[in-house]
């Protein structure tokens, strides 16, 4: 239960309604609990009339009577319990979901390290399956406890007062049937679990087959991935026989078990009866109805016993999530302006989880409004140097500087916010065009918005779509192309109008002649700005204040593209080159 007292802030902060429900419960039970002794009284009437004690008609006024008292306890019972759903569960449901914003505001904290070291199946596991769990033991478990407590508390010493044997003989059979209850629970547990497991394999499986099926069918790959799907189907089939098997056994089980109960009352109870140690037959109908209510409280403790263990493992899982820190932390609370000058002093990053170190003593600086241009082979650390200036990592040495103060001591909050980034994969939400772009500034008007979309080279393709900016991207929409989605990106940054731009490839696949009325006009938007471009073409790179070419995490270049193409070395062959191509 150690794990499980982190639900104790949230059982505080519902304890009027728990309490409220808590009482509720025992009043419901207490409700319940007047049925039996008025059918055993409206037997003994009838017993009475038959012996001729009892005239007819005083015979029908009580029997009325029981009657009504009987429904009426029903109904007090019932209306009892349906409160008794009504405030516990709800507040399980309150509890479920403030444990699932704890848990994603925690995530939302968390450095990209955390997201490469779980995977999403994972994170989205904890914050469902998990919490659903734990729920079940902040409501059910709570509700079905205290009745069953009410009950045991109530009952049992009733029925020993009323007929001790029947009593001991009748309650003989229920700490079995708890015992088994509990035993099955944990089998069906750990079978519902593989099942699960097996779904999700396959999900996961058919999900990547839909994502990918222009490569399968391209590749004629039908046959293959259709009988890895049935191999995969076949094994889920066997675990869910496995499951419906100690299911099976759940209900017969009890009623088995119910059975033993009633047939010892009945044997027990004649006994006494015919031996004159009890006085009347309702006495038997009364225990029958005794078991009866006692049954399902008796196999709820299994149930409930299974129910808290896996609560405490999920709650686990969760917590070991929660207490991660953040490996990239602000240290700093004052919000500071930023205006955009950047200089990197021998920095030198490696990467965690691979031990690449990708960045080798690598110093520069970028003045305040000045356009950087970085250039290099794939991999030579280009999108890394990004990164580090939006610190979504920190350096392993060496210090970056951001006007002039070490990154570390800037609200990473104020840095962040002052920069537009355009990633290499450009992520568009499946939402609409027009939200899409507005991701950076809420309140942008539809002037903006097409203001950007135009800077972009974007909004003549976005209005040729049916529903123009109202267009839902993603799967439940259109797919946007490659150059499409990058410029949407791009139309996302500048709508931001952030003191610092990263951009990281971000015209690979727009066409030359887009890439240059783009990059005009990002000339004109990022004025005063710092600007850094990524690049893989010079066409991209020639106009910057400055160009930087990488290799193998190391500076090899620095210089204007004049002082570059004058020099033997990678910009000028990779000039030449493309040039070339342009001409062909
Ligand atoms: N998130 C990451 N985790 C681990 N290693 C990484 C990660 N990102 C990059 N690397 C490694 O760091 C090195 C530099 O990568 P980086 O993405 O900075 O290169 P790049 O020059 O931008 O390449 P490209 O032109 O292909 O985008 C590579 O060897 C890469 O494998």
């Amino acid at each position: 239960m150690k794990e499980l007292r982190h639900l104790n802030k949230y059982f505080k902060k519902y304890w009027l309604k728990l309490l409220l429900g808590i009482i509720i419960t025992i009043i419901a039970r207490v409700f319940q609990l007047v049925m039996p002794s008025y059918v055993k009284n409206s037997i003994e009437v009838v017993e009475n009339y038959v012996s001729n004690q009892l005239e007819e008609s005083a015979a029908r006024d009580l029997l009325l009577e029981y009657i009504l008292i009987i429904v009426g306890a029903a109904l007090l019972s019932g209306f009892f319990t349906f409160l008794m759903r009504q405030t516990i569960i709800n507040v399980s449901r309150y509890i479920e979901y403030d444990l699932k914003n704890e848990v994603f505001d925690h995530y939302q904290l968390l450095s990209l390290n955390f997201y490469k070291k779980n995977r999403t199946g994972d994170l989205m596991n904890r914050i469902s399956e998990d919490v659903s769990q734990v729920r079940l033991y902040a409501g059910p478990a709570i509700m079905y406890g205290m009745q069953t407590l009410t009950l045991f508390v109530c009952l049992i010493p009733l029925m020993f007062i009323k007929a001790p044997t029947i009593a001991f003989y009748s309650l003989l059979p229920l700490p079995v049937l708890s015992i088994l209850i509990y035993q099955i629970s944990r089998i069906i547990h750990k079978r519902s679990t593989k099942v699960q497991e097996y779904l999700s394999t396959l999900s996961t499986f058919a999900q990547e087959s839909f994502s990918g099926v222009s490569v399968i069918k391209a590749y004629t790959l039908e046959p293959q991935i259709n009988s890895e799907v049935r191999a995969l189907a076949l094994e889920g089939k066997d675990k869910s026989m496995d499951l419906a098997k100690v299911n099976a056994w759940f209900f017969p089980l009890m009623i088995l078990l119910i059975g033993i109960s009633n047939i010892f009352v009945i044997y027990v109870g004649g006994k006494q009866y015919l031996d004159g140690q009890i006085e009347s037959v309702g006495t038997i109908a009364e225990f029958i109805l005794y078991v009866n209510m006692l049954t399902w409280p008796v196999a709820i403790v299994g149930w409930l016993t299974s129910i808290v263990q896996r609560a405490e493992a999920s709650q686990k899982r969760i917590n070991e999530f929660l207490k991660e820190e953040p490996s990239i932390k602000s240290e700093v609370a004052q919000k500071t302006q930023i205006s955009g000058k950047i200089e990197f002093r021998d920095v030198t990053f490696t990467y965690e989880d691979t031990e690449i170190t990708a960045l080798h003593g690598i110093s520069f600086t970028v003045e305040q409004g000045e356009t950087v241009a970085i250039l290099g082979k794939t991999g030579s650390g280009k999108s890394t140097i990004l990164e580090l200036i939006a610190r979504l990592y920190d350096t392993s040495s060496g210090t970056i500087l951001i006007d002039d103060v070490p990154i570390k001591e800037i609200n990473l909050e104020s840095l962040r916010s002052m920069i537009g980034a355009v990633p290499q994969d450009a992520f568009l939400f499946s939402d609409t065009i027009r939200n899409n772009i507005k991701f950076g500034k809420e309140e942008a008007t539809e002037e903006e918005i097409e203001e950007v979309a135009r800077m972009s080279v974007v909004h003549d393709n976005i209005v040729g779509f049916t529903n123009g900016y109202d267009t839902i991207l993603g799967e439940r929409g259109i797919t946007l192309s490659g150059g499409q989605k990058q410029r949407v990106s791009i139309a996302r940054a500048l709508l931001k109008d952030p003191q610092i731009y990263l951009f990281d490839d971000c015209l690979s696949a727009v066409d030359t002649e887009t890439e240059e009325e783009i990059l005009n006009n990002l000339k004109r938007a990022s004025e005063n700005r710092t600007t850094l471009i990524v690049s893989h073409r010079v066409s991209s790179a020639k106009n910057a204040d400055k160009i930087i070419v990488l290799e193998g995490g190391k500076i090899l270049q620095q210089g204007t593209h004049n002082q570059l193409v004058a020099q033997e070395g990678y910009y000028k062959d990779l000039y030449i080159n493309q040039l070339s191509e342009k001409e062909n």
